[in-house]
């Protein structure tokens, strides 16, 4: 049994190379990054710079040409152009930037609430952002105007609000797409805070958008606020790039050059932006999305990996303590449902009666849509959106988890009850390492330390046949395999010491060697760790393999339970008959193909 290979080298050089680094390697991304940082540097440092005040007159010298004195010369109103240019950066950019502000702040938590939370709060935000989109922006920004008067930052402020819907649908439509994600499952149902599963699952995700749209957003608020101020809308005794350029325009027959460095400042500003915006874009989707820099650089990760393997902490105390043949898992009458539109309500579980015993590894099998998959969420307390159990109970340990609240699942899911999923990569976070994935849990269910957590799941990568554990701590997943991700699941599951692991169609996602050595490796696991093991599958030779005891179920309802060689021998019911003949294994050879059928 050796999954030993990683299918997909892990190209550790360019992992650690950072986005920024990227981005500035990419010449257009170069220049114009260059270009922002120049530009918000001269707005940062351009009032001091100003060689003049900006709006002070001097009659003698109304468009004055270039001199020492003033080297872009003056304008209609004899003020120092140079002077003017350098302010008008700080406040054009500025106030950009407070509308981009303003947007980013109402858009975004707008969006995570409503695309973490739905419900009404979804649908109120809904309105209020079709309301907004709907309504003519340069409309109400000239309406605004009469009302706030000329300010160029309360423009800028109502603008923002104006483009909040614009980073609402973004981040509604990224965290709408991520809430559904198993790995998001995983993190409330372990019992993270609404909070921190947003800034650490969700925000991750939608962070490459936002940044995009917002050089996005900037450079349309430079363009906006110079369209206004060039129509003479704004407060003339600010000094702003499309006031310098109305002015410019009035004196365009006497002075051209006037309207030549308003015009760079908001033209090259606007390229700049779009440019800086497409190559992030560009380097984010060559990247695969992951924009997560390691928190640790290569020579941390070798010093690491020269440490050793650490040795497997087992909780041998545990298992001495636990008594096999008692039982574990209780099911008894159990319905479950989904109530639908028409206030109906369809049952996909019908009675399921089940029990498990410790140390018992115990097979679910039926077709598929028989509801072995509802029977395993309802009792791990995971039924999708819409499913309940409607009648019923489930005693795990004594303890009633039919319908129990989260609080009463927290003592027991992912501690005493583990799970691991069909699809290995939907439950692993494409924005952690795996290392951070397997730790976390260790540290907040069992209080291990960093340095603990990191030890036990180095020994735990080992013993499920991972090869190079430190590689794959320090991996993301999009770096590893199926077949590892799958055993990054198992080490993860049984890594509690769980009395009760459910393995929901374990190696559905795998191919077909690497599903023999998952299975193996589930085997060994469960004698080692002297778990009871739930093992959903629609394979009776995977019965066949590692179940003592098995349920065959059929349209929501278990129809035969008992021992594997009991029901192999003597099945009662036709239907497990039929599966049984299902199996390859015994069957008389197929008779090979015409030549018609093979053409
Ligand atoms: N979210 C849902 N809403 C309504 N019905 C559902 C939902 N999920 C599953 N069902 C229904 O529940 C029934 C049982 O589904 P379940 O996933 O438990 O089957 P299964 O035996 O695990 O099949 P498979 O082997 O294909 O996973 C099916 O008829 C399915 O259509």
């Amino acid at each position: 049994m050796s999954d030993t290979k990683p299918t997909m080298p892990i190209p550790v050089t360019k992992r650690s190379q950072g986005l920024l680094r990227r981005v500035m390697k990419n010449p257009v991304g170069l220049v114009s990054l260059g270009f922002i940082l120049l530009i918000f540097g001269l707005a940062l440092f351009g009032g001091l710079l100003a060689p003049h005040d900006p709006n002070l007159s001097d009659a003698r010298l109304i468009l004055a040409p270039a001199s020492a004195d003033h080297p872009l010369g003056t304008d209609p109103s004899g003020r120092d152009v140079l002077s003017r240019l350098l302010v008008a950066t700080q406040i054009s950019l500025f106030a950009a930037t407070l509308a981009l502000v303003v947007a980013l702040v109402i858009g975004v938590l707008a969006g995570l609430v409503a695309g973490y939370y739905k419900g009404w709060i979804d649908g109120v935000f809904g309105w209020i952002t079709a309301l907004t989109m709907a309504m003519p922006g340069i409309i109400i920004l000239l309406a605004a105007r009469t009302i706030i008067g000329p300010s160029v930052w309360l423009a800028m402020l109502v603008f923002g609000v104006l483009m909040s819907p614009s980073f609402y649908r973004l981040v509604y439509a990224s965290v709408s797409a991520v809430r559904e994600e198993l790995y998001v499952d995983a993190a409330r149902v372990s019992g993270l805070s609404d909070g921190r599963i947003i800034s650490r699952h969700i925000l991750g995700v939608v962070r490459a958008p936002i940044i995009i749209q917002s050089a996005m957003i900037l450079g349309i608020a430079v363009a906006i606020q110079s369209g206004l101020e060039f129509l003479g809308l704004g407060d003339t005794r600010v000094p702003t790039w499309g006031g310098m350029l109305s002015d410019g325009f009035a004196a365009m027959y006497r002075a051209p050059i006037l309207m030549l460095w308003p015009s760079l400042a908001i033209g090259l500003t606007s390229i700049a932006l779009t440019l800086f915006a497409n190559v992030l874009r560009d380097e984010l989707e060559r990247s695969g999305g992951i924009l997560r820099r390691r928190k640790k650089g290569a020579q941390a990760a070798e010093k690491r990996s020269r440490q050793g393997d650490p040795v497997l902490v087992h909780g041998e105390d545990a298992h001495s303590a636990r008594r096999t043949g008692e039982v574990l898992l209780d099911v008894s009458n159990l319905h479950v449902g989904y109530d639908q539109p028409d206030g109906s309500l369809v049952e996909v579980v019908r009675g399921v009666d089940l029990t498990i015993r410790r140390g018992e590894v115990h097979g679910l099998i039926g077709e598929s849509g028989s509801g072995k998959s509802q029977t395993s969420f309802a009792i791990l307390g995971l039924l999708p959106s819409g499913g309940r159990v409607v009648d019923g109970s489930v005693v795990f340990e004594g303890v009633q988890l039919a319908n129990a609240d989260a609080d009463a699942y927290a003592t027991v899911r992912g501690t005493r009850m583990a799970y691991i999923p069909q699809e290995p990569m939907s439950n692993l976070d494409p924005m952690f390492t795996i290392g951070s994935q397997l730790t976390e849990p260790l540290r907040k269910t069992q209080g291990m330390d960093k340095k603990a957590a990191t030890k036990k799941a180095l020994a735990l990568l080992a013993r499920v046949g991972i090869p190079d554990p430190q590689r794959t701590f320090d991996a993301y997943p999009h770096q590893i395999s199926g077949g590892m991700a799958q055993r990054v699941l198992i080490a993860g599951a049984v890594s509690s010491d769980p009395d009760l692991l459910i393995a929901d169609e374990p190696t559905t996602a795998l191919d077909v060697t690497i599903q023999a050595e998952v299975l193996d490796l589930t085997r060994d696991l469960q004698q080692d760790y002297d778990m009871a093991v739930l093992l959903v599958t629609h394979n009776f030779g995977v019965v066949a393999d590692l179940c003592d005891r098995v349920s065959v179920m059929r349209e929501g309802k278990i129809i035969e339970t008992g021992p594997v060689r009991g029901i192999f021998a003597d099945p009662q019911h036709a239907y497990t008959q039929s599966l049984l003949d299902a199996m390859l294994e015994d069957s008389a050879p197929r008779p090979p193909l015409t030549q018609g059928a093979r053409s």
